[in-house]
């Protein structure tokens, strides 16, 4: 295999044996030996189902392949392959460097040891030597972030905390090509958002293979796409393409082109009367609704900075309506970040951007461009505040997270002093938004006959 390749998987299948009844797997153990002892044709007492049929490709190091597909359609079972936590029944699968999976939540945790012994049990499997692990292990228990529940059986945790440590081991086992099927679903959006850092980082040198059904994290990560149908390598390519044509087909299947055709009719035929009457309104009122709460993480948050200025608090005001605590998209608010500048400050900038759990830039804004005009400087020991007045966007439901930071410079050359993930939590509980990453304000959506 070419050192150029990182996985390289040839006419792979796996067969599993399905047995109807429990005591047909205790038959099958034993008389088909049996049955070959005296001469007879050996009796199958499984059905045979095929996971994966013949399924090849190549994956070059430092790639990053999406695999996606319909429940049940070999995905994990492809991955498990690769992982060598399963065997082939016919094919080969060659691979290049340490891999570290995170598969099927928690199969890589003995749930009765403590999630300390897991971490030293899991970074020996994955080639890491006991003092190897010593000297990593602050770092590890710092990015998983689950507190006591380090020293606690791991049959104690929550999935979330399973994730936490299963990701924070691989993050720290040097591997060259990382696997991850669907894991990062059950993280909460401050943890997701680290891991997709660390992600990120990764992706400039290491291979990953990520499996999952939220197309927004495959586009998002993977330049190529893998769609298995029903077992086989449906089509490879183009992540986006990929991504379209299994939605195209996911489309299909939920409706039909049989259903399609008929409503097509139906409407025509028969709701003349319907039309006419949506046609009488020139204007449809539309209720957008999407509504938010927001959470100091200050406490929490993560980030980096130099000795010259810091981020210390940042507060999310609401300017019109009077509920305390909950915000709806459309309404005014305040974004206030409030900083200390242990030097002298020529030109400071304040900014915030908000980021979905994937770690992609929503919305945001810094005073650079407002500053520009009337420069002020700020002296050592001094507090100052950046305050940006807009009106909230309509998000769909999820949590969001926001980073403030703090800075010195202008346009062309600033040096970045205080970097803060995740100052803020927002959580968006109920929320009409159906496409995209960020709804707006429709004032008007019309249907009318152009004659
Ligand atoms: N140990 C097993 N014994 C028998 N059948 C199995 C076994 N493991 C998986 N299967 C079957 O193999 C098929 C592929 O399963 P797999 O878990 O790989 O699918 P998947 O694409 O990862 O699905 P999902 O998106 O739901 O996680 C499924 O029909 C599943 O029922």
């Amino acid at each position: 295999m070419s050192s150029d390749i990182a996985i390289k998987v040839e006419n792979l299948s796996k067969c599993y044996q399905i047995y109807d009844q429990p005591h047909d797997r205790l038959k099958q153990s034993i008389f088909p030996r049996f049955q070959r002892l005296v001469g007879k044709q050996p009796k199958q007492y499984f059905r045979e189902f095929w996971a994966l049929k013949d399924v090849s490709f190549e994956i070059n190091k430092g790639e990053t392949i999406g695999i996606i597909g319909r429940n049940g359609s070999g995905k994990s079972t492809l991955l498990q392959l690769i992982c060598g936590t399963l065997n082939p029944t016919s094919g080969s699968i060659q691979t290049n460097g340490r891999i570290a999976a995170l598969l099927e939540l928690g199969s890589g945790f003995n749930p009765e040891f403590t999630g300390r012994e897991n971490v030293y049990m899991n970074a020996s499997v994955l080639g890491l030597s006991m003092e190897e692990t010593n000297t990593r292990f602050a770092d590890i228990i710092e990015f998983a972030d689950i507190g006591d529940f380090i020293n606690q059986p791991v049959k104690t945790y929550s999935s979330g905390m399973m994730v936490r440590l299963a990701f924070a081991v691989i993050a720290h086992v040097d591997a060259d090509i990382l696997v991850i099927d669907e894991a990062l679903a059950v993280g909460d959006a401050v943890f997701t958002q680290k891991c997709m850092r660390y992600i990120r980082r990764f992706q400039e040198k290491g291979t990953l293979l990520f499996v999952s059904h939220d197309m927004g994290a495959i586009l998002n990560l993977c330049e190529t796409g893998v769609w298995i149908h029903h077992g086989i390598v449906q089509e490879l390519g183009e992540a986006k393409k990929i991504a379209e044509a299994y939605l195209q087909d996911t489309l299909q299947a939920t409706y039909g082109d049989t259903a399609k055709l008929n409503s097509t009719e139906k409407s025509q035929s028969e709701s003349t009367e319907a039309q006419s009457d949506y046609l009488d309104q020139t204007a449809a009122q539309i209720d957008y609704h999407a509504t938010f709460s927001v959470q100091d993480n200050m406490d929490y948050a993560k980030g980096w900075k130099t000795e010259s200025a810091e981020i210390i608090a940042i507060d999310f005001e609401k300017l019109d309506s009077q509920i305390e605590n909950v915000f709806h998209g459309g309404e005014r608010v305040r974004v206030i970040i409030h900083a200390k500048a242990n030097q002298e400050l020529i030109k400071p900038i304040l900014g915030f951007i908000v980021r979905d759990r994937l770690g992609q830039d929503l919305f945001g804004e810094n005073t650079l461009s407002f500053t520009d005009l009337h420069p002020c400087s700020i002296q050592a020991g001094q507090h100052f505040i950046g305050e940006f007045v807009f009106r909230l966007p309509m998000l769909p439901n999820g949590e969001y997270a926001v980073m403030a930071s703090v800075a010195d410079g202008d346009h062309h050359e600033n040096l970045q002093h205080h970097y803060l993930h995740n100052a803020l939590i927002l959580n968006v509980s109920s929320s009409k938004v159906r496409y995209g990453l960020v709804g707006i304000q429709f004032e008007e959506v019309i249907l009318k006959s152009a004659e």
